[in-house]
């Protein structure tokens, strides 16, 4: 499989129509050249721009998810196309999951951070409403509601878990997919620079621990203030980096097996050895 990581610049001044059209382009220059392509968090308003959640916020069929599925069947590839600001009637059923956060209370509408994956006939074949949201006591976290439910989706020769950005901090919410059948983690992120060094050892850690590949796509640039990581990173089973984008707005494209995780996991299989269900201390 060869998989494509486009690694956005989301900067100020750029409005959210031109960056949408032109990360649709990148899409499609991606015909023939990739099988599953990847886009990171939050890419029409930035991870941190949160003023703009609201006023941005889209259907699953609105316009990014309508420009997205055109981009996947023109270019025919499986497009995980990063998440969006989703606007969702309360209680409506989407990704799954009853709404819990602060942003529907008392409306009659949900935000949620949501990841889209379209197949290469531009059906949207998943989509995931960010469990984890970031930013403790303001931000997504009190802006946005949580999503409840796992979502695996299966590619020709893998199943892939998707997680979004602050979710790779939670090694169960991986632990759970990888019961659900994951052997590929995709992972869309609009890390901070700042923390850099957790992005990188937190991928590499999923990686080794679940014995999956790890993809995981960041943003580049700066918006809201907040310089963004970049080094989008795909990592192996064995915890081997196979490829590492720079700082800057890139496409970093790389060839793996998938069948390399059950070959991983037969050979070195500690994933059998999972002790669950472990007693608290005693006091
Ligand atoms: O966990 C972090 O350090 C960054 C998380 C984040 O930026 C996000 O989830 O949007």
């Amino acid at each position: 499989m060869r998989a494509s990581l486009i690694q956005i610049a989301v900067n100020e001044g750029e409005s959210v129509e031109s960056r949408r059209s032109r990360v649709a382009a990148l899409v499609r220059e991606q015909a023939g050249a990739a099988d599953l392509v990847v886009l990171p968090e939050l890419w029409t308003t930035g991870a941190f721009a949160y003023e703009e959640f609201g006023s941005e916020a889209e259907s699953l069929d609105g316009p990014t998810a309508e420009a997205m599925a055109k981009a996947a069947s023109d270019a025919g590839v499986w497009l995980h196309a990063g998440s969006i600001p989703e606007r969702a009637p309360s209680g409506g059923a989407s990704a799954g999951g009853a709404s819990a956060g602060s942003a529907s209370a008392g409306g009659g509408s949900a935000l949620y951070n949501t990841s889209l994956v379209f197949s290469p006939s531009g059906d949207l074949a998943a989509s995931y409403r960010k469990i984890h949201r970031f930013g403790f006591d303001k931000g997504e976290a009190v802006l946005m509601d949580a999503g409840e439910d796992l979502v695996t989706v299966r590619l020709p020769g893998t199943t892939v878990g998707v997680a979004t950005c602050y979710d790779l901090r939670f090694p169960e919410l991986f632990r759970g997919l990888v019961d659900a059948g994951a052997e590929t983690f995709v992972i869309p992120a609009g890390w901070p620079e700042r923390r850099r060094e957790h992005w990188t050892l937190l991928a590499r850690a999923r990686a080794v621990e679940n014995q999956a590949f790890v993809l995981a796509c960041g943003t580049a640039g700066t918006h809201a203030g907040v310089p963004q990581a970049g080094h989008s990173i795909v990592v192996d089973p064995w915890g081997e980096v196979l490829a590492e984008a720079g700082s800057g707005e890139e496409v970093v494209t790389v060839d793996f097996d998938p069948a390399k995780a059950a070959v991983t996991r037969e050979q070195f299989p500690a994933l059998k050895d999972r002790v669950l269900g472990l007693r608290p201390p005693r006091r």
